[in-house]
């Protein structure tokens, strides 16, 4: 007991170097973050530069002009162009929209600046010739199909009437996409008629068949690209919007433009059985095993990866704009991620960017009330998060289903796409930044991860810099409009939309970029 004293107060004074040393660690660690949060705004930097002057031709439309564009927009919505499988597309659809093309933008078609194709008898090329061909010419993309609709669905309008209730146009593809392909034309109807040149010369793919992948459309528009040998200093294409209030604790609304998009795999599941007689089941159907593996993968999500992608610089842009704790959150993902992730994974649309999501897309079996169901598939389609690749998902899968029984086949597949530079040199996001800013100064501009995949995929090979936005304003629940019912746009957005494009082809007439921290850039 006599030495018990001494050997004691040895371990408390080791002790209290342990937590001496714990609080230091902690103290530096609390004053890394505080510095992080207080130092980071990446979104200064070109906006206080000393762009290059160009002549800006401002749209200042008058009411008439209004009232054309919005029913030459609503002429466009009411075309049922709708993609059901590669080889099932309305085509006596997408014949009447070349048509119309050609109807509500004369000016385009007749110009001697324009040279327009017909690409695999429904897609469009346009090539605008610019005044100075020594400058790489970029690209906008968007696309004319649209996804099925179904009035019974619950619409407030008839999918394909361009019903106006309150001062928004309701219909199939008045977001997804024929904002963005008649939204360019129309700019570039208004600034030829106004005499504009470009400087830049740039093409506009409009796809036939996106919803489908665009095997047929966007593929060969590219593919007749490189065989040309063109290259693009960048392409915008639909992808990501604008969010207001969709972010919790973000002051204001943002701008996301897509650096990337996710990867895709679709997956077919089947379990065979033996069939037989009702009455006599077996203790498992085929159905029976399929739907447990099925809601093993759904109650097993994808492991949360946030922060591990380009997300993280989403976060980052955006971070000065949101209220204290979550400031100091997003500013230090390297610490914060789990906890944001966790936070950002109970909404659909926000978990989207956390992880590989599992979709359980189509589920089949059985063909009569009295026969043992001898076949039972399942599809489901997952969005791969930047930082996984088909092969790991795979894998995954199988591992969290496992069931021998059940039969895995990679139907469809490819890996997130290439990451776009965003950087204060990089040409395309910056000239992108700045219309944003031109047109709605209220804008924070972020980089973003476009949760869902769009014609530009196969546009790779011809640039590194591949941006995926429109200014779309999206409000809570309207990325659920998107490929569901109720799609609708306002009338005030569509004309913001025509003036954001002529706002960026005429800044695409810049050179370079301004001087940044790291140097001019020459393109
Ligand atoms: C900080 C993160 C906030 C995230 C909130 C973002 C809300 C985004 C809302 C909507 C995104 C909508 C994406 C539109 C693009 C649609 C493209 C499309 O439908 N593609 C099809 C067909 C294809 N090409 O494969 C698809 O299945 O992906
Ligand atoms: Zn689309
Ligand atoms: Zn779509």
């Amino acid at each position: 007991m006599a030495g018990a004293g001494p050997k004691k107060s040895k371990v408390f004074r080791y002790l209290k170097y342990i937590f001496l040393a714990v609080l230091c660690v902690l103290l530096s660690l609390f004053t890394v973050a505080l510095l992080r949060t207080l130092s980071l705004n990446v979104n200064v930097g070109l906006q206080l530069a000393h762009w290059e002057e160009t002549n800006h031709i401002g749209l200042d439309l008058s009411q008439r002009q209004r009232e054309e564009m919005l029913t030459r927009f609503k002429e466009a919505i009411r075309i049922p162009t709708v993609s059901y499988s590669p080889t099932d597309l309305n085509t006596t659809a997408l014949r009447e929209f070349s048509s119309l093309l050609r109807k509500a933008f004369p000016t385009v078609f007749a110009s001697s600046l324009v040279q327009h194709e017909v690409v695999a008898e429904y897609s469009h090329l346009f090539w605008v010739q610019g005044s100075q061909p020594d400058l790489l010419p970029y690209m906008l993309l968007a696309h004319i199909d649209v996804v099925p609709a179904s009035e019974s669905d619950g619409w407030e309008a008839p999918p394909f009437s361009a019903k106006e209730i309150d001062d928004f146009i309701y219909g199939r593809g008045t977001l997804d996409n024929k904002e963005c392909v008649m939204g360019i034309l129309q700019a570039l109807e208004y600034l030829l008629l106004r005499g504009y040149a470009p400087r830049r010369g740039f093409y506009i793919g409009l796809g036939h068949d996106e919803e489908v992948s665009g095997f047929n459309g966007a593929m060969n528009v590219a593919r007749l690209l490189e065989q040309r040998h063109v290259q693009l200093s960048f392409l915008l294409d639909e992808g990501l919007l604008v969010v207001d209030g969709v972010l919790k604790g973000l002051d204001g609304p943002a701008a996301l433009i897509g650096v990337t998009e996710k990867g895709m795999a679709t997956v077919k599941l089947s379990v065979i059985t033996a069939p037989g007689h009702s009455s006599m089941p077996p203790r498992e159907s085929s159905i029976g095993i399929l739907a447990a593996a099925v809601k093993r993968l759904e109650d097993n999500p994808m492991p949360m990866l946030f922060g591990q992608g380009p997300e993280r610089g989403t976060f980052e842009h955006l971070a000065h704009k949101f209220n204290f704790p979550l400031r100091f959150m997003a500013s230090n993902l390297w610490l914060f991620a789990p906890i944001v992730g966790r936070f950002l994974a109970l909404k659909p649309e926000t978990n989207a960017i956390t992880r590989t999501t599992t979709a359980v897309t189509m589920f089949n079996g059985g063909v009569k009330y009295n026969i043992l169901p001898s076949v039972a598939e399942a599809y489901v389609n997952l969005r791969i998060h930047s930082a996984h690749s088909v092969r790991e998902v795979m894998d995954l899968m199988e591992w969290t289903v496992g069931d021998q029984r059940v039969r895995m086949d990679l139907v469809e597949g490819f890996d997130p796409l290439p990451v776009s530079s965003y950087s204060e040199t990089s040409f395309g996001f910056q000239i992108l930044k700045k219309s944003i800013l031109d047109v709605f100064p209220q804008l924070t501009v972020a980089p973003g991860v476009c949760m869902a995949n769009t014609d530009s995929r196969h546009y790779k090979d011809l640039t590194t810099g591949v941006y995926r936005f429109a200014p779309i304003w999206a409000k809570p629940g309207d990325a659920q409009r998107i490929h569901g019912i109720n799609e609708r746009i306002s009338k005030k957005n569509y004309e913001d939309m025509v003036g954001f494009y002529s706002t960026l082809i005429q800044n695409c007439d810049v050179r370079t970029l301004p001087e940044s921290h790291s140097g001019v850039h020459e393109f």
